[in-house]
């Protein structure tokens, strides 16, 4: 990817932080996964039709019991709640994506930071970032294994993907091997501030800013009745028109990324999506919600099949991504 590409994508991120306007016309296609070996055909079909339009879908019947995830927020919850002193022994390290961090994340589109905090694993580089045992008993042993029940439904929908696209079953498997030392791929627990009062008008206030994911494939968890995930389709999205996504206990809503847009020859499209604040008459307690980023190894090299773009590895091209991130935020 060209510096030119990633500025132009940055500038469009840049247009993209205002209010808009919200629309109820579009649909997030909601796609059964189960009895998946029989029915891949007919579920890649659902896929890729939702892959190549909204860029957004809602899988149910994914594989993940309702009592895991269900443990999965209760822990995440636990771990927001441990003592600050304990929490900022664990720092995020950005260029990793490992460790924990407090209203520091700030999208290019807004420029104020997301109301969040957050808490991020990313295999190889755990060493010192977990919280001990005494202080949260279980929490490493359970995270780990979640993150790989993650991994599973996300290479289940991706090898649906390399079938169309012409790769091989396997294909995505293999680039995000968690067995290598190269492995990038992310959970991230995230807990969104009850809303004060005064920051309940305050234009420029956002759960999380406009953006597009960097990543392959993202698998997001969320709550009944925790909402504010607005989704805006189209690259150029000039309409800037933006439909909520209902959150589900039972649902998995996933996105596409940058780097499997790439990867696809601009056919699989990451579109641009935000979490709002709650509006007058909304919850305004914590909202929390528990996305994985399927993101290839760093060593993989990127090659489209049409050859749009030149090659480019998966850590060079996060490289570009970010550091364009950070020459908008110098200006
Ligand atoms: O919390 C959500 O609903 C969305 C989070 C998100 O888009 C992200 O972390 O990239
Ligand atoms: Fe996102």
């Amino acid at each position: 990817m060209t510096a030119e590409y990633s500025l132009q994508e940055l500038k469009k991120e840049a247009r993209m932080g205002g209010p808009g306007i919200e629309t109820t016309d579009r649909h997030v296609p909601v796609i059964d996964l189960s009895d998946f070996e029989a029915r891949k055909p007919e579920i890649t079909e659902e896929l890729w039709a939702a892959a190549t339009g909204i860029g957004f879908f809602q899988l149910v019947n994914h594989g993940i019991e309702r009592a895991t995830v269900d443990r999965a927020f209760a822990i995440a919850e636990e771990f927001f709640a441990l003592p600050t002193a304990v929490k900022e022994r664990l720092p995020l390290d950005k260029s990793l994506n490992a460790g924990w961090e407090f209203l520091t994340q700030v999208r290019p589109s807004v420029g104020t930071p997301d109301q969040k905090e957050s808490y991020q694993v990313t295999r190889p580089h755990m060493e010192g970032r977990w919280p001990a045992e005494e202080e949260l008993a279980g929490f490493r042993e359970f995270v780990l294994g979640f993150e790989s029940r993650c991994w599973e439904v996300a290479m289940r929908v991706l090898s649906c993907f390399a079938d169309r696209l012409g790769f091989d079953s396997d294909f995505f498997a293999r680039a995000h091997d968690p067995a290598s030392d190269q492995y990038q791929s992310t959970l991230r627990l995230i807990h969104y501030f009850a809303l004060p009062e005064e920051l309940r008008d305050r234009p420029g206030t956002w759960r999380a800013g406009a953006h597009t994911d960097f990543d392959c494939l993202t698998l997001l968890f969320q709550r009944d009745g925790q909402g504010g995930l607005q989704v805006c389709p189209g690259r150029d999205a000039d309409a800037q028109e933006w439909t909520s996504v209902t959150p589900s206990s039972d649902a998995i809503t996933c996105n596409i990324g940058d780097m499997l847009m790439r990867w696809s020859d601009d056919r699989l499209l990451s579109n641009f999506h935000r979490v709002r604040v709650p509006g007058a008459d909304e919850y305004t307690g914590p909202r929390y919600s528990i996305p994985f980023f399927a993101q290839a190894n760093r060593d993989v090299v990127i090659e489209s099949p049409l050859g749009t773009y030149p090659p480019i590895t998966a850590a060079e091209y996060l490289r570009e991504r970010v550091n364009a991130n950070y020459a908008h935020r110098a200006m």
